[in-house]
Parts: structure tokens; sequence; C-alpha cells
């Protein structure tokens, strides 16, 4: 438990070029080392290969480390649409960088492209979303990265990133309320304006 005073978490600069290789020699050892500390026996018949499954599963939840959003963002028309463009209920898996366990839910990401028509593919930006779900990390960290991202590179007019995702850290261990949600949100530009904002949370809500 903290003692209940403010600390302020900065975003990480780290850029993916920064970040050494995936150890996974290193990942197995300290898998091994944690069965051992919690009073397994990771020599066990259904434990033996565990240190080295869990070692590529991390490869994976993890690889966002190792990507950055213009990997994802590369495709980019100009269909002259200049209308808004909302990819809802895009599924989340990511890792709660507290207490290492998942938080998983929905994204759904909208922007209002630049007066050039300037979009890039539907599936880029679930890629986009995958990209910063793939790393130790907070909700609302999560959805300012891919909110400023999208700014970044799209220059759009407008961007609206809503998350709503169940904590496993506050399902299975801690407080134990499994089925709470929680709801963040990142909107830049003219997503800013109430009519904007407003047919865009309509057509998030609307089934
Ligand atoms: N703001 C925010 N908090 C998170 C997120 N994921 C986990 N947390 C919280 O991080 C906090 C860590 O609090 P601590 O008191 O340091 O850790 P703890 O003793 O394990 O806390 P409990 O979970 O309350 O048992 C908890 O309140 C978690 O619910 C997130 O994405 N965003
Ligand atoms: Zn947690």
């Amino acid at each position: 438990m903290t003692d209940g005073s403010v600390t302020r978490v900065s975003t990480p600069v780290r850029r993916a070029a920064d970040i050494p290789p995936y150890d996974a020699a290193r990942a197995e050892a300290a898998v091994r080392e944690l069965l051992i500390a919690v009073g397994e026996d990771p020599g066990r018949e259904g434990l033996r290969e565990t240190p080295a499954r869990v070692a590529r599963a991390y490869r994976e939840i993890f690889a966002g480390l190792r990507q950055e959003p213009e990997d994802v963002l590369t495709t980019t028309f100009d269909l002259g649409h200049e209308e808004m463009v909302l990819v809802k209920d895009i599924e989340v898996y990511s890792t709660c960088e507290h207490h290492l366990v998942p938080f998983h839910g929905v994204a759904h990401v909208g922007y209002i492209p630049n007066t050039d028509g300037r979009i890039t593919g539907l599936s880029k930006l679930a890629r986009l979303v995958e990209v910063y779900a793939r790393r130790p990390q907070v909700q609302e960290r999560m959805t300012t990265q891919i909110a400023d991202s999208l700014v970044e590179i799209l220059e759009p007019r407008g961007v609206l990133v809503v998350v709503q995702c169940e904590h496993l850290c506050m399902s299975m261990r801690g407080v134990r309320k499994p089925g709470s949600r929680t709801i963040t949100s990142a909107v830049r530009g003219v997503m800013r304006d109430g009519a904007t904002r407003a047919e865009a949370m309509s057509l998030i809500l609307g089934k």
C-alpha cells in the first residue's frame, strides 16, 4: 500500500530503437525464480516447460515496446473523405504495470481527417491500439498515447479515443470487484466541440 501521497508518474520516453533485444534466457530464469519464490517446484512434470513458455508469451505480450506508431500507420490514402471515421469495439488486452496482470476490454478510435482528406487503413487503427496495449501499461497513458500518435502522424482535425476495460488486479485480487469497468478518454482538436463530440459518443454508445 502507498501512503496516499500524489506521485508524479511521467510517461516514459524510451523509443523502440533504444530498447535492447528481448532477452528470453533472462525472462526464463526469472520465471523459474518466481516459481521457487511462491513455493512451487519448477522441476516437477507440469512446470518443466513453463519458464520457457512464459518467456515466449512475454515476448508476444510486450512486443509493443519494440514498435512505434509510425510502423503501423504507414498506409494512408487521399480519399477526400473529410467526415468522421470511427472504429469501435476494438478488443484490447494489455498488462497492468503495477501488478503485471491483464486488463482487457474495448477501445473506440475515431478521427476527423485533415482538409486534404488523408485517411489511414481501418485495420491500422486497431494495429495502433496493439502497439500501445502490448506494453506494461496504465489505461490512462495508453489512451493518451493512441490519441497523440494519431494527431502527430495523420494531422487530423480531431481525434477521440475511448477505452473501457476491466482490470484483473481489481477482480482476482486486492479490492476484488469483478465486473467493474474503467472508462478513459482522450479528445483532441475539433472533437472537443460539443456537437461533434456528442455525435462520436452516440456512435460509440449506439448498438
Ligand atoms: N490509474 C490507474 N490505476 C491503476 C491502473 N491499473 C492498476 N491501477 C491501480 O494502481 C494502484 C496501485 O496501488 P498500490 O496501493 O500501490 O498497490 P496495492 O497495494 O496492490 O493496491 P490494491 O490494488 O488496492 O490492493 C491500485 O489502486 C490499482 O487499482 C490503471 O491503468 N490506471
Ligand atoms: Zn494492476
